[in-house]
């Protein structure tokens, strides 16, 4: 076992350039050293913020590199399927961000290609990046509700609201499987259940969204033990980034992502009227600042002790099939049901919703 896990990012926009920071400054036993990414000159300044870190085009080049020990995937989900694919090949952990892949056809095939590994090395290789477990908050949440003192969770009610969308190109569909697919992980995890059914509604549009975009969207889940979540996700709110989740349990509730005490202040309105208010966090990069770091943290602690643990392949998979079955909603407005495979066999029908251990 070595002390410092040698690390590669690959796709370095926003969430690769934020995952390169945290490695290069604040991970214990990690060492950036690679970053790759089609848009050459993009790397070259991103690994110019470094010292030694060398940037490249091709990402399958910097997984097959010797001096990379493991590897975080922050290129668009419709390529994460190839390059999982690549560290695996390769032996190396990987951390892919959400969404693990964009339909569950191709999320599976990563879960049979995981467990061959997992028969060979005795270890699952992938962590996906849904960091939410991660924020010290939902894991409370999470204490509180598995904890038992409020009794059987009944409902889920969740708001997700970002200030605007990263391109002009974020349709509906990303609405789905790139933003509502926290919330999908967010419910598996609350209720320890897989989600069986889903509903997505279609309200009349803000006048914010691109033409023909469904924004607002909000979406029903049924969980496999009856109970249901309600979604509403926002990505055009202008305002800032809003998540919350309440839950209720049958003798009381618990609401988290509402902004702290301290954030609110008294201030002077431009009328010269007092007020009060405080700031709405601009995007996930600073509400969820704390959640990478514990996130990354624990994704290297675990590289180096020959672990994995954090959301699972599965757990990818199992979110991607529910935003699959979400995307038929969206088009039709109907109920759907979630086709998962059985978590044992992997093969179609599930009669047991648990991930073997
Ligand atoms: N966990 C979170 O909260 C969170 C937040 C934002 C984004 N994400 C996820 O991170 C990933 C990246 O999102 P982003 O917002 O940084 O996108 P982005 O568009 O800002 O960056 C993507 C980068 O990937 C590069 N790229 C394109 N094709 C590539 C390829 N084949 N190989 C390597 N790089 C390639 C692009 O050139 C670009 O630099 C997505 O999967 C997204 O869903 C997660
Ligand atoms: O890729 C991003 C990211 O996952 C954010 O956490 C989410 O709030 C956005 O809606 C999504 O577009």
């Amino acid at each position: 076992m070595t002390d410092v896990l040698r690390i590669g990012v690959v796709g370095v926009g926003i969430m690769g350039a934020d995952h390169a920071e945290r490695l290069a400054r604040r991970t214990a036993g990690a060492r950036l050293v690679a970053v790759a990414d089609p848009d050459e000159v993009r790397a070259k300044e991103l690994a110019g913020r470094f010292d030694g870190v060398r940037s490249g085009g091709d990402a399958l080049e910097l997984i097959a590199a010797e001096d990379v020990d493991a590897v975080i995937l922050a290129s668009p989900g419709s390529v994460h399927e190839e390059q999982v694919l690549a560290c695996l090949a390769a032996g190396k952990p990987v951390l892919c961000e959400k969404p693990l892949t964009m339909d569950s056809e191709s999320s599976l095939r990563l879960v049979q290609a995981d467990r061959e590994v997992r028969g060979r090395l005795g270890r699952s290789l992938v962590q996906v990046g849904f960091m939410r477990r991660f924020d010290p908050e939902y894991s409370q949440l999470r204490s509180v509700l598995a904890g038992g003192t409020l009794g059987r969770t009944l409902l889920l009610h969740n708001v997700h609201r970002n200030a605007s969308v990263p391109h002009a190109d974020f349709r509906s569909e990303m609405i789905v499987r790139d933003s509502l697919v926290h919330e999908i992980d967010v419910a598996r995890f609350l209720f320890g259940e897989e989600v069986v059914a889903i509903q997505v509604m279609s309200p009349a549009p803000t006048t914010h969204a691109s033409p023909g975009v469904v924004d607002p969207q909000v979406a029903i889940f049924t969980m496999a033990g009856g109970g249901l979540v309600t979604n509403e996700v926002f990505v055009n709110s202008q305002v800032g980034y809003e998540v919350r989740c309440e839950a209720v349990a049958e003798r009381g509730s618990v609401v988290i992502g509402r902004p702290s005490a301290g954030l609110y202040s008294a201030t002077l309105a431009a009328d010269g009227s007092g007020q009060w208010g405080g700031t709405v966090p601009a995007d996930y990069r600073t509400r969820f600042a704390t959640a990478y770091d514990l996130e990354v943290q624990s994704w290297v602690d675990s590289a180096l002790r020959g672990e994995s643990v954090g959301p699972s392949v599965w757990d990818g998979y199992a979110a991607t099939a529910v935003s699959s079955a979400g995307m038929t909603s969206l088009a039709t407005g109907e109920r759907v049901t979630v086709d998962l495979v059985d978590p044992l066999t992997l093969s179609p029908n599930a009669s047991s919703t648990k991930e073997p251990s």
